[in-house]
């Protein structure tokens, strides 16, 4: 072959040569030197991050993980300098709020870049003094009370849910739950952040492509999160820009700007100042209290904008876990039923979040639904401080700077705290009192297991949407097992994890109850 115009006879050759070497010098390294080599895993795995991005290309690397972790203990080498932990007794200590370990640059290739400037947000900064920051408004919003003033906005989107519901159970067609329990939940947290819908029940379709272009940018940082290198190459590669286009939501930036502007002069006209009914009022309000942080516009649009991408598919996905296993299971749909008719609760429908959230049973479903099926299903990365880290139970010290993280698929299957039931069943009994158990000992028991459930994460990097996502969740479970039969149309759902673990195929016909 020709040497590349410009290039020297042979050197292509000698440079390809030095590649290979240095390549396979690193990998030999990494398989015998590495201070993480007592630490068990596959093979592959110890030499390249390749091995982690071949598990994802599966769409279930969250089984194999299950599967890793059973097979070789508690730590799993997941690549050369990246460890996943099973004991959920260590949430405490890798997330823990005290002495917070940095999230690591898997994180980074969630950043957008506009104009040449790369944008971080909330969820995926790794800038921890910055983020603790800028959360401060977001912690003073999701108090109790006002979570519940964003009650009747929730209802109106449940009414209009119940509504469609209706109407295809008296055509008698297919329903696939899944996308349906999708739109609810990106419908109902655009009602809350901005103060009307979207459009996406009322449609019964993805209105703009929203939900499509969230699913691409998923697939990226899927992608990107088991190699962190190659967003380095692509998005965040100046060479690259002529073939990227326009950043991802660009149309819905610019109508997230409009409506903050829309909603400004809407005060000013009316001589009114922000209320507490959505977030976008929340945060133009937030503005007075902390007027160093929410201090333009800008602020206010990536506030909201990081909600809506946060918060939708995550509920969207455990609506549909909690609902698809209650109605595979006659028993446990039954009990729930018997619930809500002895505590009065499906007398109003949508049902109230003061009425549902004190119910143990439906708590215990809801729970359940939470840990068999998180939404996310790739671990949740940490780097190890500058103290390195002895790990506990004799095992290796970890050397500063290892990315260590905890998969909630694996650590809500840890039969040491959610034993002895069969961890990988949907079994609400485990959140009730058992028998001959005093009260004493099962909130106790209760308190810890829900302490130590991943689903929402822990610590400073905690889920800020918890209380809204709560309130959904016992809502609409409440209404549709108060107001619905369900028949299936397949056998078994499927899933396919690319960061949520997105369920598929979960298609039913329905009845109304009454
Ligand atoms: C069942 C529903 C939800 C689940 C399971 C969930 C789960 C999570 C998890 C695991 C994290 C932390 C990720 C990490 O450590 O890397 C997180 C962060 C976050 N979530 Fe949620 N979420 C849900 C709903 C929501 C909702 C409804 C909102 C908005 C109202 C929301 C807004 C956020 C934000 C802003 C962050 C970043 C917080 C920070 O780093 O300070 N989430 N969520």
């Amino acid at each position: 072959m020709d040497a590349l115009p410009g290039l020297p006879d042979g050197l292509l050759a000698r440079l390809a040569l030095l590649a290979t070497v240095a390549l396979v010098s690193s990998c030999v390294w990494s398989y015998l030197r590495s201070p993480l080599r007592h630490v068990p895993g596959p093979f592959f795995a110890r030499i390249s991050d390749l091995w982690r991005v071949g598990s994802w290309w599966t769409g279930h690397a969250q089984l194999t993980l299950i599967q890793l972790h059973r097979r070789f203990g508690s730590a799993v080498r997941l690549g050369p300098n990246m460890i996943s932990l099973s004991d959920s007794n260590l949430i405490n200590v890798v997330y823990s709020s005290k002495t917070p370990w940095i999230k690591s640059d898997m994180y980074a290739s969630n950043d957008v870049v506009v104009d040449g400037v790369v944008t971080s947000n909330l969820f995926n900064t790794t800038d921890q003094a910055w983020h603790t920051k800028m959360v401060k408004p977001l912690r003073n919003i999701g108090t109790v009370t006002k979570t519940l003033a964003f009650e009747p906005a929730v209802d109106e989107t449940i009414e209009i849910f119940c509504s469609k519901l209706d109407q295809m159970a008296s055509e008698g067609v297919v329903v696939p739950m899944e996308k349906w329990l999708l739109w609810f939940a990106y419908d109902c947290l655009h009602k809350l952040t901005f103060g009307y819908h979207r459009g996406y029940l009322e449609t019964g379709s993805d209105v703009g492509n929203f939900i499509k272009d969230a699913y691409g940018g998923l697939i990226y940082f899927g992608l990107c999160v088991n190699m962190p290198l190659l967003d380095r190459f692509l998005m965040k590669n100046p060479l690259m820009k002529p073939f990227l286009g326009p950043p991802p939501f660009l149309w819905a930036f610019q109508q997230a700007y409009a409506d903050v502007a829309e909603r400004k002069r809407k005060h000013e006209a009316e001589g009114t100042s922000p209320g507490s009914s959505d977030f976008l009022d929340l945060f133009l309000g937030a503005r007075d209290s902390f007027p160093d942080i929410v201090s333009n516009d800008d602020v206010v649009v990536n506030y909201l904008f990081v909600n809506l991408v946060a918060g939708s598919d995550n509920t969207g996905i455990s609506l549909a876990a909690i609902v698809y296993h209650v109605y595979r299971n006659p028993r446990i749909l039954e009990k729930l039923r018997n619930e809500l008719e002895v505590e009065k609760v499906n007398g109003t429908l949508p049902a109230s979040y003061r009425d549902t959230s004190r119910l143990p049973y439906l708590d215990a479903v809801v729970h359940e639904g939470l840990r068999i099926h998180p939404p996310i299903g790739l671990p949740l990365e940490r780097v190890v401080p500058a103290s390195g880290w002895q790990m506990p139970d004799g095992g290796p010290f970890i050397p500063a700077g290892t990315k260590v993280g905890m998969n909630s698929w694996v650590s809500n299957r840890d039969e040491k705290t959610f034993g002895p039931e069969d961890v990988d069943e949907f079994v609400p009994e485990r959140w009730m009192p058992r028998n001959g158990e005093s009260d004493e000992a099962w909130k106790g028991r209760l308190g810890r297991m829900k302490s130590l459930m991943l689903t929402f994460g822990f610590g400073t990097r905690i889920c800020t949407g918890k209380s809204v996502a709560m309130m959904e969740l016992y809502k609409v479970v409440g209404t549709l097992v108060g107001k619905y039969d369900m028949t299936f149309m397949t056998p078994e759902w499927k899933m396919e994890n690319i960061w949520f673990v997105f369920p598929s195929g979960f298609d039913v016909k329905i009845q109304q109850r009454r």
